[in-house]
């Protein structure tokens, strides 16, 4: 059994709510936590790491509340949190055994289980490096190994892309796909694309609050209708930029081209293309923003 189940969960810090009656029923596949800087990511998965008490509401991992079975959560917890930090002195080996005893999985089963989380993460061959020589990709990589160790159920990562250069986030994107068989994965991120076409479930979070709870596919279609594209002087792409959400914008010979998100047709030449599903995104968030 693999459930979790997140009842009107909410976190407050002083006077600010971070997160506000969240609810959730969590099952194996990837759910891609979105949201801007702030939205409450953190603290959510915190919270069902059991590193954080949360103020109001309740977490359960196959029924039972993680309060006070907080134990047997951990048991099948793999998490990687923002702000992973690995030893200097250690090879990417030594680092991941010692991980490994610290989890307190049996000794004779550490040399084996990390040469094998070292070939799933794709790293065997720097594993004797010692880790300040590696990449941000493969300190990345090394994180989401330690949090395979006990082949998880329930694996957390926290914005494993930040700071990581456009190949290696494709890279790290692969590999949580090939995790995602039998799991339930939470991945937080600020960019929607970490989560194109690996996610099959989305939860856009702001402020605190679930903006919406979809999937890649239904925030696509919702926005069927809402993104233009027209090729202006650049006077007016100035005034467009200034009044509406503008995509991208692309010099051309003839003109600039805009990309517009907008529920309403922006300019009398704009035609209605396609929506990316990071259009799709500025629009479920940033509806209030774009009002003209
Ligand atoms: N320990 C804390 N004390 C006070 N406020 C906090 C604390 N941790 C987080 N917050 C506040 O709670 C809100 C949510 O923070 P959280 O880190 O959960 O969001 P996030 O979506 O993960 O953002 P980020 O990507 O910046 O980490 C923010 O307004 C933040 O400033």
């Amino acid at each position: 059994m693999m459930e979790l189940t997140i009842e009107r969960l909410s976190k407050r810090y002083g006077q600010h709510w971070a997160l506000r009656e969240l609810s959730l029923r969590g099952a194996p596949g990837m759910l891609g936590l979105v949201g801007p800087n702030g939205a409450g990511k953190t603290s959510l998965m915190r919270m069902i790491a059991t590193l954080l008490e949360p103020t109001e509401g309740t977490i359960r991992w196959n029924g039972q509340d993680i309060r006070t079975h907080g134990q047997t959560l951990r048991q099948v917890l793999g998490y990687l949190p923002q702000d992973f930090g690995v030893y200097p002195e250690f090879t990417g080996r030594q680092f991941l055994r010692y991980l490994a005893a610290m989890k307190g999985l049996p000794t004779s089963l550490v040399h084996r289980r990390v040469d094998e989380v070292l070939e799933i993460v794709n790293l065997e061959q720097v594993a004797d490096r010692k880790l300040p020589a590696y990449s941000g990709g493969m300190k990345q990589r090394i994180g989401i190994a330690q949090a395979l160790l006990n082949d998880p159920e329930l694996l957390i990562v926290d914005e494993p892309t930040a700071g990581l250069d456009p190949a290696e986030r494709v890279r790290f994107r692969t590999l949580l796909a090939s995790l995602t068989s039998n799991r339930i994965i939470m991945l937080s991120t600020h960019i929607i694309s970490d989560v194109e076409a690996v996610a099959n479930r989305l939860l856009i979070l702001r402020e605190g609050r679930v903006l919406a709870d979809t999937t890649p596919e239904a925030l696509l279609a919702s926005a069927a209708g809402s993104v233009w594209s027209v090729t202006t002087d650049q006077a007016t792409a100035l005034q467009l930029q200034a009044s509406y959400q503008v995509s991208t914008m692309v010099n051309q010979v003839h003109g600039i081209t805009l990309r517009i998100v907008s529920a309403t047709r922006p300019h009398e030449a704009a035609v209605v293309i396609d929506p990316s599903l990071e259009e799709a995104y500025l629009l479920a968030t940033g509806r209030q923003a774009v009002q003209v």
